[in-house]
């Protein structure tokens, strides 16, 4: 009887194997050998990757204005540099219309302040003294601009108005922080879409080329009308800031800081997908909500509580004098510490901390108690503090403590951290960042700072730690 056949690998070499099949040989197992090191470790890479979450969640909430579309536009840039890039051209319309629209506003201004100029029937009063020559052939140069905005809101927004205001308010001061451009979510890829389409990137092209032309004619006159002490003084005494406002600024940035600070109102939650595009990020993408802000925006935020991992909360310090667009009678400052109130106590996020808290760490990593808060528009306080403006004065508790932006900066700290501690129905612990989300770099810093604890909480939603 034979023996049972044994199988052995690899096979015992036959009996007569030559000196060259015995190489040929030994090669075949050497390579055969790589191949299955070679498909372990990718085996074994997978399982690691099963083991992380596939995804993080963010919820960026914050009033109209506060910087949610701007930090979400540093996470983009952060971990998606190419997808941004290739989606800065997009942005160009809305740079060029946020500019427009800054200048368009100053001349509104001047038209305020010096009526007996464009009037004929009204005489200068004592207050109205007319606009100097230089000023007025400035005006009138610039004049076009005014059909430059309609189109480019019209080539944006389509058919539909930008905003539902009515010239006069369009370009009335009080109306300042409202320079922005409404839009449905997705807007972007509403313009790539257009921009498909023949006859429409056709148009396009021409439109752009035209509004090229008309800027770069214009950009000298812009800076002279930017530089020109009676706007400057206008500005001043509305207590505006130049650089407050997107468009209000020195025009002509870098294409990035244009971008920055190019201003879209957001519609809606918009969901943005943000693929990592470095191999080494534990996470493979971000899902970040960016919602509106604006109060009438605030009711579908609710919706997005229980799947979120991390919330993100902007409050911008800087509009402590400033009043809410869609109410004037309302504080900008007094509604974000009321919303950040409302953010802590809110019984939808109770439920989502319950859910969430039954992962086994003790960094209790739930989307509530992991509330970031950034006190961003830093910058802008500091101007505003700087240029003199009393922050006691808008803020009367602040009593007589030094007029400084350090001092400034540590009390509103203070306040949303006691509202936290005061509102919250359990006790969470509170990040907070200082930051100006124009500044990449100073940003960039505070989102390596947060990405650990966002993959912390999406590990835990997930139940993998
Ligand atoms: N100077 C300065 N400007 C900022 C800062 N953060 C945001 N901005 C500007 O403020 C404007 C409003 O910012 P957005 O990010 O559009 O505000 P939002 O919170 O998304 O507003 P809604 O979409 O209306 O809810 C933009 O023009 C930004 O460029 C900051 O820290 N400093
Ligand atoms: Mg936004």
């Amino acid at each position: 009887m034979l023996p049972p056949r044994r199988n052995v690998w690899p096979p015992p070499p036959p009996a007569s194997e030559s000196d060259a099949e015995r190489a040929d040989r030994i090669e075949a197992e050497r390579e055969a050998k790589r191949v299955s090191n070679a498909i372990d470790e990718s085996l074994a890479l997978e399982r690691e990757q099963r083991k992380r979450p596939s995804n993080a969640k963010i919820l960026l909430l914050g009033q109209a204005e506060s910087g949610k579309s701007t930090i979400l536009k540093n996470f983009q840039l952060h971990f998606a540099p190419k997808a941004f890039q290739a989606e800065a051209e997009a942005w160009r319309p809305v740079i060029h219309l946020n500019l427009v629209r800054s200048v368009n506003f100053v001349l509104g201004l001047l038209e305020i302040r010096h009526p007996s100029t464009y009037s004929h029937d009204q005489q200068p009063t004592s207050s109205d003294s007319p606009l100097s020559g230089h000023l007025r052939r400035l005006s009138l140069s610039l004049a076009p601009l005014r059909q430059v905005e309609e189109s480019l809101s019209n080539r944006i927004a389509g058919s539909r108005p930008p905003e539902d205001i009515s010239e006069a308010d369009r370009y009335n001061p009080a109306k300042a922080s409202e320079i922005s451009l409404r839009s449905g979510s997705g807007w972007t890829a509403f313009l790539r879409f257009r921009r498909g389409s023949t006859s429409t990137d056709r148009n396009d092209k021409a439109e752009e080329t035209q509004t090229r032309r008309i800027l770069s004619a214009c950009a000298a006159d812009i800076m002279t009308l930017w530089a020109a002490p009676e706007v400057q003084q206008g500005l001043r005494d509305r207590e505006i800031t130049l650089q407050e406002q997107s468009g209000l600024r020195v025009p002509f940035l870098s294409p990035l800081d244009d971008i920055l600070r190019a201003r879209v109102h957001t519609i809606g939650p918009e969901e943005h997908v943000i693929n990592m595009e470095s191999t080494t990020e534990n996470v493979r993408s971000w899902t970040v909500y960016d919602m509106g802000g604006s109060t009438s925006q605030r009711l579908a935020w609710a919706q997005f509580f229980d799947s979120v991992h991390v919330i993100i909360f902007l409050a911008p310090i800087s509009a402590f004098n400033e009043t809410l667009a869609e109410n004037h009678s309302v504080n900008r400052l007094a509604d974000s510490l009321k919303l950040w109130r409302t953010i802590c106590s809110n019984k939808l996020l109770i439920s989502v901390e319950f859910i969430l808290v039954r992962a086994p760490v003790c960094l209790s990593a739930s989307a509530a108690s992991s509330n970031r808060q950034f006190l961003n528009k830093v910058d802008i306080l500091t101007r505003k503090i700087q240029s003199g403006i009393r922050f006691a004065e808008h803020v009367t508790s602040f009593r007589n403590k030094p007029n400084e932006p350090k001092e400034v900066i540590k009390y509103l700290s203070d306040a949303f951290a006691t509202i936290n501690q005061t509102y919250s129905p359990r006790k969470r612990k509170m990040h907070r960042h200082v930051t100006c989300a124009i500044d990449t770099k100073a940003t960039s810093v505070v989102i390596n700072d947060i990405r650990e604890v966002i993959l912390l909480n999406a590990l835990t939603a997930t139940n993998i730690l």
